[in-house]
């Protein structure tokens, strides 16, 4: 059989750009030409509902020697919805993609989808061209003049992008619009020929656990039920067991097809239809299928976490977002960390729990270089609790976002975006591992000075309530305002009174004004003369955020 590659490429843009429009003008114009070529060889792609259509080309010269057993290259255009409220199923069609198309009506420039579509491809996907679309309608002796405005105007827009000089190309996909009576004729070629320019071979792996995202799934009479999808990672054969998680539910791989043509195997990255049998199409209309086991359905997790730029309200430890976990979006809360010191493996996102890492009642914008007086951390985390589980592949892509946000108010939905690094696996899991996470906030306490005891002891008042276990604090440093150091030595009587020993000895003027047994209390403010201020005690502490005793320590 003739071998054939397939590169996943995600159309994404506003509602009404022509996402649809395009997909459907390049697979006809390629699989013509093709056919035109070689009529035996011509291999007109799955055209798979919901938006999956297909065309191949013979493989481009400058992948030739990269994949010397490919003759064919088929690229299958995931035509994503545009409407805002369909974000979830754009979030998950772009993680099968390995170039996206930016859709752009040259008569509107970016609007808001379009920016969260370009929000979607920085976060996951490294390759992109821009298609301003609709050139039609933009009279002909001003079009050149309208085009390169565009462009430039795009150029400006993705700058600040890592899609920074990505190629941008005008064509009509649909001239003359729904009434399709354009007196003009547009010709695809030139956005053909940078996609064949910008199409690589990624990176297929055919080892790690099976994953398959289903877009479909329809049964055959006298065959079984297909599912249509996306291999994820890993690989499967013809008699493997997969898992429906979903359903919680084993099936046997009865046949595989990719292009039509039964295979044997396939690996990540292709795009096929595995058949199952005894098993009701109207159970999964979308999800993941997987070796089973390889999905875990998880309560909450630790997150790597970046705030993203365009979004503008404030991202609140303890809020609720809609979490999309690999495919799954569900509520759950978040509270973030940040972790200060430099690591110097660099910019990896593990996270490490012999680490103290400092409690943040709001993400920051952007994880800085930690230098000088930046008060920023390196690196920011956050913990996840779902408000139901989800099932979702280890490190798998993590989006928070505001999704009941108006979708006419012209924002940003997206808020952060991060990976999965640890899953709680249950909730006695969960309640295994938080206490774990040491997150800390940093607390200051402060006291007065009551007394003297001897010339080495304070006894100091209202540092602590009475209910407080003193106990928990005892050696920790205190600061008197005078200079002094002091220990915590313990609790002193029943009124949460604290003994604080100073080791260098209490300054002989300070303890001639507060010794005289528990009768002389301290002067107060308002009778004492400025140099007589009481004496303040100053505690600083760590207080550890999962820790279920709510443990202190010494900063
Ligand atoms: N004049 C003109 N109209 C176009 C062109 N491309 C698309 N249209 C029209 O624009 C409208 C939207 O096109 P679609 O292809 O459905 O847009 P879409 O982005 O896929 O829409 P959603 O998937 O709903 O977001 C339709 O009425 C098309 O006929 C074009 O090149 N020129």
């Amino acid at each position: 059989m003739m071998a054939t590659f397939n590169f996943n490429v995600g159309v994404l843009g506003h509602v009404d750009s022509g996402k649809t429009s395009l997909s459907k003008a390049l697979s006809t114009v390629e699989s013509t030409a093709s056919f035109d070529k070689n009529p035996q060889s011509r291999e007109r792609g799955i055209t798979l509902d919901l938006g999956f259509s297909s065309f191949s080309v013979d493989i481009p010269e400058h992948l030739r020697a990269a994949a010397p057993t490919c003759q064919r290259l088929q690229y299958t255009l995931v035509d994503c919805p545009g409407h805002a409220s369909l974000i979830r199923t754009i979030i998950g069609g772009a993680q099968i993609i390995d170039l996206m198309i930016l859709v752009v009506d040259i008569s509107k420039g970016v609007q808001t989808q379009t920016a969260e579509c370009l929000v979607i491809g920085e976060i996951t996907c490294d390759h992109m061209i821009v298609v301003l679309n609709k050139v039609d309608l933009v009279p002909q002796e001003k079009r050149e003049a309208q085009v390169e405005k565009m462009k430039k105007r795009m150029h400006k827009t993705l700058e600040s992008t890592k899609f920074k000089g990505c190629p941008i190309c005008a064509v009509a996909a649909k001239p003359g619009g729904s009434e399709g009576n354009g007196s003009e004729s547009f010709v695809l070629t030139e956005l053909i020929s940078i996609l064949s320019d910008n199409t690589y071979l990624p990176k297929r792996e055919s080892s790690g656990p099976f994953i398959f995202s289903v877009d479909h799934c329809f049964s055959i009479r006298g065959q079984g039920t297909v599912m249509t999808g996306t291999t994820l990672s890993g690989s499967v054969v013809i008699n493997d067991t997969i898992e429906i998680p979903s359903m919680k539910v084993t099936k046997k791989v009865k046949s595989i097809q990719m292009f039509k043509k039964p295979v044997d195997s396939i690996i990540q990255g292709d795009r096929a239809g595995i058949c199952v049998t005894q098993f009701d199409p109207k159970h999964l209309e979308r999800g993941l299928v997987c070796t089973p086991g390889a999905l875990p359905t998880i309560y909450g997790g630790i997150i790597s976490v970046e705030k993203i730029g365009y979004y503008k309200g404030l991202v609140n430890s303890k809020a609720k977002f809609h979490i999309t976990s690999g495919h799954e979006t569900v509520m759950g809360k978040v509270s973030f960390f940040g972790l200060y010191e430099k690591d110097s493996a660099g910019n990896n996102y593990e996270f490490d729990f012999d680490k103290d890492y400092v409690y943040q009642e709001e993400l920051f914008r952007k994880s800085s270089s930690g230098e000088g007086e930046d008060p920023h951390p390196v690196k920011q985390f956050a913990v996840i609790e779902y408000e139901r589980p989800v099932t979702c592949p280890e490190r798998c892509l993590v989006i928070g976002s505001k999704l009941d946000t108006d979708i006419h108010a012209n924002m940003c939905r997206l808020a952060f975006h991060g990976r999965l690094l640890v899953g709680f696996q249950d909730s006695q899991y969960q309640q295994a591992v938080l206490p774990k996470v040491r997150v800390y906030k940093t607390k200051v306490r402060e006291g007065l000075v009551e007394r003297c005891n001897d010339e080495y002891t304070v006894i100091g008042k209202n540092l602590f309530k009475k209910e407080t276990n003193i106990q928990n604090f005892a050696g920790m440093k205190v600061a008197l305002s005078s200079g002094e150091q002091g220990v915590i030595e313990g609790g002193f009587g029943q009124s949460g009174k604290v003994k604080i020993r100073i080791p260098d000895g209490v300054k002989p003027d300070i303890y001639q004004r507060y010794s005289g047994g528990s009768k002389k209390k301290a002067p107060k403010a308002e009778d004492t003369p400025s140099d007589h201020q009481p004496i303040k005690i100053s505690l600083t502490f760590k207080r550890y955020m999962y820790d279920p005793e709510r443990k202190m320590k010494q900063t």
